[in-house]
């Protein structure tokens, strides 16, 4: 099923689909290529095309060994495509679904590549805005680094910004993955380089802990914890790097690191980590999430890819591809009362280390415990009620005392 790509280059084979268009293995007057086709209603959207033509320059400018590199940009009839250096091995997050957490010296080594490699766009003027697990390839044809781990490059650079032009999510949406998305996008601000250090320690927190620090439940509800909540602790993590990742997950933008900088701190770390097994966190949820009444979309939200679909596609082959997955969220923007947690808010508390966080399977449990426990009470002092009455009135006709009476109550459900 192979197809020609404008004049210089063939897509032969499908290697993974994303929410907006389908990567190719493909050939080029060069080499093997990756092949990134957008989707058809993305490419017939002028404005979108223009676009596409305008990022040229920034988008073909990027160079460096943490970045994938887009290596042209074709317009041909009904396609647009970008062309990239073919990354062979993994993304990580198939990695992460595989090892369900790193080991710290793995975890910093990868971060800290993608660290350089946002530098470098940073420095070039490129915000990525799109900086998550999915977006990291892993060259498992690069040589092996701290912790056994392969070099990563961030991939999909303009992809977002693409996407997001302002007929297609108007002024009052908001586009990216909602567990990697800075307080200050929610709030309306224009995303900036920050962002993407925000985005990035999630992806730290992530690797260390099994799950993202906000994510979980209904986009809504994440976001909000975005803005409203502050980050837990996690358990056995060294000091030095737990203040690193509170740094670059700060409300204020100002507050976070630079991207170079961040990079640095992270391997001077390194060797602290050298041998440390993964962290022992609680395990993240692992029941299918329902809705829960905390998490309901405000009246007239509108939310598009409202799950958060994770999967990957190994970078093998004759690899299935994985035709489900949408893991970009546009939606309104909350508004400020809603972020405050008023009238239509929900937003809570912040939870302390070791609460079960709301939505998750854990947080259902406990909601039914607690209310299985309120069942129970009630059904004894209803009993106890009724057998005090009926021995006040039967006199020594009383035939059970009332604790046979309380073990003979029906059990709760
Ligand atoms: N340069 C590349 N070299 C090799 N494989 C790639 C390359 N870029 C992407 N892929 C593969 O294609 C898959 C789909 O990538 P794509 O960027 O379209 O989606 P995504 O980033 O996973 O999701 P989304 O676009 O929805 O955020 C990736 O998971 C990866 O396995």
């Amino acid at each position: 099923m192979a197809r020609k790509i404008g004049s210089r280059y063939t897509a032969n084979q499908i290697l993974g689909r994303g929410s907006a268009g389908t990567v190719w293995l493909g050939e080029g007057p060069e080499g093997p290529v990756a092949i990134k086709l957008l989707r058809e209603d993305l490419a017939s959207d002028q404005e979108l095309v223009g676009r596409f033509v305008q990022e040229r320059t920034a988008l073909l400018g990027l160079d460096h060994p943490n970045v994938v590199s887009v290596r042209d940009l074709v317009v041909d009839g009904n396609d647009l495509a970008l062309v990239m250096d073919l990354v062979r091995g993994t993304d990580l997050r198939t990695r992460l679904d595989r090892e369900r957490r790193l080991a710290p010296e793995a975890a910093v080594a990868i971060v800290a590549d993608v660290a350089d490699g946002l530098a470098a766009a940073h420095a070039a003027g490129v915000v990525h805005r799109d900086v998550k697990p999915e977006n990291v390839l892993l060259d498992m044809q690069g040589p092996l680094g701290p912790g056994g781990s392969h070099p990563a490059l961030l991939t999909d650079f303009g992809v977002a910004k693409l996407i997001d032009s302002p007929r297609r999510t108007r002024a009052t949406k908001i586009i990216g993955t909602p567990d990697y998305l800075a307080p200050e996008i929610i709030e309306g601000l224009p995303p900036r380089a920050s962002v993407d250090i925000y985005a990035l320690a999630t992806v730290l927190y992530e690797l260390l802990a099994g799950f993202t620090p906000f994510g979980g439940g209904h986009p809504g509800a994440v976001l909000r914890r975005h803005v409203t909540e502050t980050v837990v602790p996690l358990p056995g993590i060294p000091e030095e790097l737990w203040q690193l990742l509170v740094q670059c997950l700060a409300k204020a933008p100002a507050s976070r690191l630079r991207a170079s900088e961040l990079g640095a701190r992270l391997r001077e770390q390194l060797p602290l980590l050298a041998g440390m097994p993964p962290l022992d966190v609680d395990e993240p949820d692992t029941e299918p999430e329902e809705e829960s009444p905390e998490a309901e979309d405000p009246p007239g939200e509108t939310v598009t890819g409202a799950r958060v679909r994770r999967g990957s596609v190994p970078l093998v082959p004759g690899a299935k591809p994985d035709s489900n997955r949408d893991t970009h969220t546009s939606m309104r923007v909350p508004g400020p009362d809603e972020l405050a947690g008023g009238a239509r808010g929900t937003a809570r508390a912040p939870r302390t280390p070791g609460a079960p966080r709301p939505g998750s399977a854990r947080h259902r449990a406990t909601a039914r415990r607690r209310r299985i426990t309120l069942g129970v009470a009630a059904v004894v002092l209803v009993v106890a009620a009724a057998v005090g009455t009926w021995a006040a009135t039967s006199g020594d006709d009383a035939g059970a005392t009332p604790s046979d009476t309380r073990n003979s109550a029906p059990e709760s459900p």
